[in-house]
């Protein structure tokens, strides 16, 4: 399994937050404000799930991976941290999905 966190890529993205968009992709993208990492993490949504469809798992993990960096980047340009998603995730585990589903539905 490999030691690489999201973390980690958070900790890369958050670097490159201010240095040059000549240098650095994701400078760039930050640069350009989050409506552009927003229409990127959207494209590479819609190529993940082509991907998924048509059962080309290469793909897939190619897009995943171009999936998680955009969302990273767009977090980065929100001003949330990954910290604040994962812990979101965590109060999640204490309910499941169809329940927390169900509750909504008669509220
Ligand atoms: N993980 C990634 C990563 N995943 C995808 N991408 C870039 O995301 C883009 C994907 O968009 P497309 O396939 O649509 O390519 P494109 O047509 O060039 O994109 P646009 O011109 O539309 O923006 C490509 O340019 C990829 O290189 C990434 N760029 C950077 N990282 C990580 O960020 C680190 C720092 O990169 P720099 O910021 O460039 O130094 C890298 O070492 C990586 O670890």
């Amino acid at each position: 399994m490999t030691e690489y966190t999201l973390n980690d890529l958070a900790q890369l993205v958050a670097s490159r937050a201010g240095t040059s968009p000549d240098q650095s992709y994701t400078a760039k993208l930050l640069a350009d404000g989050p409506a552009k990492a927003a229409k990127k993490l959207g494209e590479e949504a819609v190529e993940a799930a082509i991907a998924a469809v048509q059962g080309d798992r290469a793909g897939l993990t190619a897009e995943a991976a171009d999936v998680l960096y955009h969302l990273v980047v767009l977090l980065q340009a929100g001003g949330v941290s990954l910290d604040a998603v994962m812990a979101e995730l965590q109060r999640r585990t204490a309910q499941s999905g169809l329940a927390e589903k169900a509750a909504r539905r008669h509220t």
